[in-house]
């Protein structure tokens, strides 16, 4: 723990702090209330021991003061007139406890040991507060049922390395494209692990400059930087004993990679603005849409880095190359709407079905469930119908390619090579064979052969 001792009697001073310091402990003392109040600014410390004889100060004016700044500061008061009277004073105005000079060695491992207990308690209470966060975050995103079955070899293989690890405290790196369930696959596998009951914390990587992602992450000291007018403690301490969830990290910025590296090697952790190591113990999931391996191949991405969180990974398939699974998941999504809106609606007709199968959904399970929940709304008889679902020839997903990245649009000024390159590349990233795509492509599998050698496409 870290402790501050307050007392005028140089003696005290230096033989409490032995004694505490015997015990492993951080100590710091000082004699008046001036220095004591300057510490207690750029310091944060567990617990202070308040002498309440301080020369010519009253250490309960000295306790007041503390408190009102730092009200949840742990004081504990010295004094050599104990008396039911100054106990009681003392606790009134907000003291942890008190101890009668002379103390034993024991008396003063007694208090450490109870305060311990407190500091504890403070710390459920702030993982208490960050899981009822997560938990409203899920709650408010009203999520139709999850379903981590597969009818898809290459899905349900990825799926059962994944949550056969989930018990063990590897990390766990997610990859796959925006919209595959990344995240709802992490919380998956807190859920599915040891440390369940433990918190599950997120860090959106991006979504931070990365001054703010750095102190969102470890924390920071008063006055490390503008406008941090208080010590602040990061998501490693919120997500202590539990998971750690890092949220597109191949965004995460180079200068902060080395510090997330030695929380992944050594365990350990300093606050922004601060020189004192401190333990984390963490499990660290990890997910991005980009293609990490590239980012390391390109110098922009930590190679040891990669290989930390790299321990257990797995490749989430975009939902086109998992055809299998699209109907199911229609279905489940169309059920949770049109109850939310007390609808009966029964399912799709044949038209809509194809239309389903045959829309390549670039971005995926989040785009199927934004089409359904829209078409539900949409629909006017008990069946779904292609008009009540995004148009098939819909020219942003005919030219989008799997990363996002538009090509040539149909109508655009492009030759008909182009389209027809374009085109040919779509359905190939999702037909589940060359077969499949050459009857889609209305050719025979010789001419997909000649076409796919002639555009590259291999
Ligand atoms: N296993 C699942 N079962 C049912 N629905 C799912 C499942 N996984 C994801 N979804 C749906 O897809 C939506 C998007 O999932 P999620 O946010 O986890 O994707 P992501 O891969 O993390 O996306 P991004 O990379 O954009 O952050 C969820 O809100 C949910 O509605």
């Amino acid at each position: 723990m870290d402790l501050l001792i307050i007392d005028d009697e140089a003696t005290i001073r230096k033989t409490t702090t032995l004694a505490l310091e015997q015990g492993g402990h951080y100590v710091e003392s000082v004699a008046d209330s001036e220095s004591a109040m300057l510490r207690l600014k750029e310091e944060s410390f567990d617990l202070v021991f308040l002498d309440l004889r301080l020369g010519d100060e009253d250490g309960l004016e000295i306790l007041t003061q503390i408190l009102k700044k730092y009200p949840r500061q742990l004081v504990t008061i010295f004094t050599a007139h104990a008396s039911v009277e100054t106990a009681v004073k003392a606790t009134q105005a907000g003291a942890f406890d008190y101890l009668e000079k002379p103390f034993t060695p024991d008396q003063l491992r007694g208090i450490l040991a109870k305060a311990k207990r407190a500091l504890a308690t403070e710390g459920e209470v702030v993982k208490l507060q960050e899981t009822v966060r997560e938990l409203q975050t899920e709650a408010s995103q009203n999520n139709p049922p999850l379903d981590f079955s597969s009818q898809d070899k290459r899905t349900a293989a990825e799926f059962d390395t994944l949550f056969r690890a989930a018990a063990s405290p590897a990390s766990v790196l997610i990859l796959g494209e925006s919209g595959t369930g990344k995240s709802v696959i992490a919380r998956e596998v807190h859920h599915r692990s040891h440390l369940r009951e433990k918190p599950f914390v997120t860090v959106s990587c991006p979504s931070l400059s990365r001054e703010l992602l750095e102190s969102t992450l470890f924390g920071h000291v008063k006055g490390s930087f503008t406008g941090a007018v208080k010590d602040v403690w990061g998501k490693v301490h919120a997500a202590e004993g539990g998971t750690l969830f890092l949220d597109e990290i191949g965004e995460l910025p180079m200068e902060i990679q080395p510090k997330l590296l030695r929380l992944l090697q050594e365990r350990e952790y300093e606050r922004v603005g601060e020189n004192k190591t401190r333990p984390a113990n963490v499990r660290v999931i990890a997910a991005t849409n980009r293609d990490l391996a590239a980012q390391v191949a390109a110098g922009e991405f930590r190679e040891d880095l990669y290989y930390r969180l790299n321990v257990i990974s797995v490749t989430v398939p975009g939902l086109r190359h998992r055809p299998s699974d699209l109907q199911r998941f229609a279905e489940s999504y169309l059920l949770h709407f049109s109850n939310q809106i007390g609808r009966k609606i029964r399912g799709f007709n044949d038209e809509a079905t194809q239309v389903l199968m045959r829309h390549a959904w670039p971005g995926n399970l989040r785009e199927l469930r934004n089409a359904i929940e829209r078409a539900t709304i949409l629909a006017r008889g008990e069946y779904i119908e292609a008009t009540d679902l995004p148009k098939p020839a819909d020219t942003e997903a005919l030219t989008a390619g799997s990363n996002g990245q538009k090509g040539p649009s149909v109508g655009g000024e492009y030759r008909i090579e182009e389209l027809e390159e374009a085109h040919m590349r779509r359905v190939l990233e999702w037909a589940p064979s060359l077969q499949d795509a050459a009857a889609i492509l209305g050719i025979d599998k010789a001419t997909l052969y000649r076409k796919r050698k002639r555009f590259g496409l291999t």
